[in-house]
């Protein structure tokens, strides 16, 4: 049990972490109704082209150019916990955006011949769900009403739709490999003027491996959210 000081540290770091300025709010406001409607934006293409076409084929050319914007934006996170403006770690929210501009522009933007795979259509529909729950939740919470069913839908649907947005992200860099290994492209053969080698093949197997010690990280981190938010569990994140 929380001696009173103990309690009174926590209660004060809870209560002084939660204070931003006006213009903060204003920003984060403005930043997350445009990322809501940038990934509803998505959605509707999403299922305008199915409904149309009947097929995912094609799919992701279609919305490349919406994904590629709204996807390279959410870097913007990085500045907003930088700042302060956002009480989260830097290092989950480091993981968790460069792993997505990673699989925008260095998987299925550059490599056209996984654009049809089921693993894209996968994380694309998954992580659309997520970012619409995640950006209303927090627009929502920045207006101060906030429906428990976008709390509830923010802090639960994670549970499912993280592991498969991870298993279609997974099965995308996979059907990569034989495309990477026959154009060798993104890599550095010796001997050269730099006399270094790199290897894009390897550094795929490589990223597929890094899921395994990095994604029960930022699991256990929206976990330790979900009973901090749902239960009042008090947690005290170390700073990172
Ligand atoms: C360079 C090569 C790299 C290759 C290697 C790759 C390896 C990768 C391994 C990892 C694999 C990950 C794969 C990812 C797959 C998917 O995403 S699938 C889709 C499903 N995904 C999810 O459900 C997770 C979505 N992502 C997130 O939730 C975040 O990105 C997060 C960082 C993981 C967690 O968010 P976080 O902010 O830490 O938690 P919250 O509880 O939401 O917020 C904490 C507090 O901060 C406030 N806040 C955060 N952002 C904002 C904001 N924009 N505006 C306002 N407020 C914000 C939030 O309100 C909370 O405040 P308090 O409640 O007051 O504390």
């Amino acid at each position: 049990m929380a001696s009173s000081d103990d309690e009174g540290s926590v209660e004060e770091k809870e209560h002084t972490k939660k204070k931003i300025g006006p213009l903060a709010t204003a920003w984060l406001t403005f930043y997350n109704i445009a990322m809501t409607a940038g990934w509803l934006v998505l959605a509707i293409a999403m299922i305008r082209f199915y409904a149309e076409k009947g097929t995912h084929k094609g799919l992701y050319r279609n919305i490349q150019k919406t994904l590629k914007f709204f996807q390279t934006f959410a870097l913007l996170e990085l500045v907003h916990c930088a700042l302060g403006i956002v009480h989260t770690s830097v290092l989950v929210t480091g993981v968790q955006v460069s792993s997505r501009i990673f699989m925008v522009w260095f998987i299925t933007s550059s490599i056209k011949q996984v654009q049809s795979e089921h693993g894209v259509l996968i994380f694309l529909v998954v992580w659309t769900v997520t970012e619409i729950t995640r950006y209303s939740y927090y627009t929502f919470k920045l207006l101060n009403h906030l429906p428990y069913f976008i709390k509830w839908a923010r802090y639960n649907l994670f549970i499912v739709l993280y592991p498969v947005g991870v298993v279609g992200e997974l099965l995308t860099i996979y059907a990569a490999l034989p495309h990477v290994r026959k154009s060798a492209m993104y890599s550095l053969r010796l001997p050269n003027k730099y006399n270094v080698s790199f290897d894009y093949y390897y550094f795929l197997i490589i990223a597929m491996c890094s899921y395994i010690p990095l994604f029960p990280q930022l699991y256990f981190h929206m976990l330790r959210q979900r009973r901090r938010v749902l239960h009042g569990e008090v947690i005290v994140e170390k700073d990172d």
